[in-house]
């Protein structure tokens, strides 16, 4: 008897078209790239440019964003830890799926808790979860604000506001990091340049 979470008398089915085939078909490696930091630093904005260049150079990619997923599949979550700990299970899980489907899966989400992000990470065989840590200073995203939350946050409208009275831990290791230079945010044309060069480098982007 197969006991997995609360489930028992279940069994794993292998097809026989596998992974590698669907790689082959795509000529190219299905892989997460996780885009993390606060909100406003630029996720969605990198989350775009990396698709759409992978679009013009024939690679398939499709991004999961947190807010987008709050819409849907992620409904029923609020913004206490174990609630964002859940989101970001759960999105883990999802793009599993789609870098198991040979596609390049751009996930971008706050994701403020380092356990969260490493256990996404442990989701994923061969090393193929790529962090991408937006540094991006607080004023900065503040200063931003697009939504205009950081405004209400900071006159305690939205209470547990990351970045403001809840917690935002930085990756240690990540695979790459997007940050200012002599103060200047780089272009978001640039920043997709240092995902998709990394992408290329590491032979994500053919079979
Ligand atoms: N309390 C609080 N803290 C942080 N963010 C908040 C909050 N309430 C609403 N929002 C909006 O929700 C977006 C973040 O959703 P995520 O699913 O990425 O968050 S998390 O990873 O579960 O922490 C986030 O979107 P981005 O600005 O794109 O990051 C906000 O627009
Ligand atoms: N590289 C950049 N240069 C200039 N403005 C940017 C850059 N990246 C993002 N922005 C702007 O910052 C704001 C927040 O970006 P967004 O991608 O929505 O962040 P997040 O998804 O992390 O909340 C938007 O108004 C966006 O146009």
């Amino acid at each position: 008897m197969a006991t997995v979470g609360n489930s028992t008398n279940i069994f794993w089915q292998e097809s026989p078209i596998g992974r590698l085939e669907r790689q082959k078909l795509l000529n190219q490696k299905g892989c997460v790239v996780w885009i993390t930091g606060l909100s406003g630093s630029g996720k969605s904005t990198l989350a775009f440019s990396v698709n759409k260049e992978l679009y013009s150079r024939g690679k398939l990619s499709y991004i999961l964003d947190g807010d987008n997923l709050r819409h849907g599949l992620n409904k029923n979550l609020c913004f206490s830890a174990e609630d964002r700990t859940e989101n970001i299970r759960r999105v883990g899980e999802v793009a599993k799926l789609f870098a198991d489907a040979g596609l390049i899966c751009i996930a971008s989400l706050i994701s403020p808790y380092r356990k969260d992000r490493d256990a996404c990470r442990a989701m994923l065989p061969d090393s193929n979860f790529i962090e991408v840590f937006m540094n991006m200073p607080l004023e900065l995203c503040e200063a931003r604000d697009p939504k205009g939350l950081y405004k209400l946050a900071r006159a305690g409208k939205i209470k547990g506001f990351t970045g403001i009275d809840d917690p935002y831990e930085p990756p240690l290791n990540c695979e790459i990091e997007i940050k200012q230079k002599d103060g200047v945010c780089p272009t978001p044309n640039a920043m997709a340049g240092q995902v998709v060069s990394y992408l290329e480098e590491e032979g994500y982007l053919h079979f």
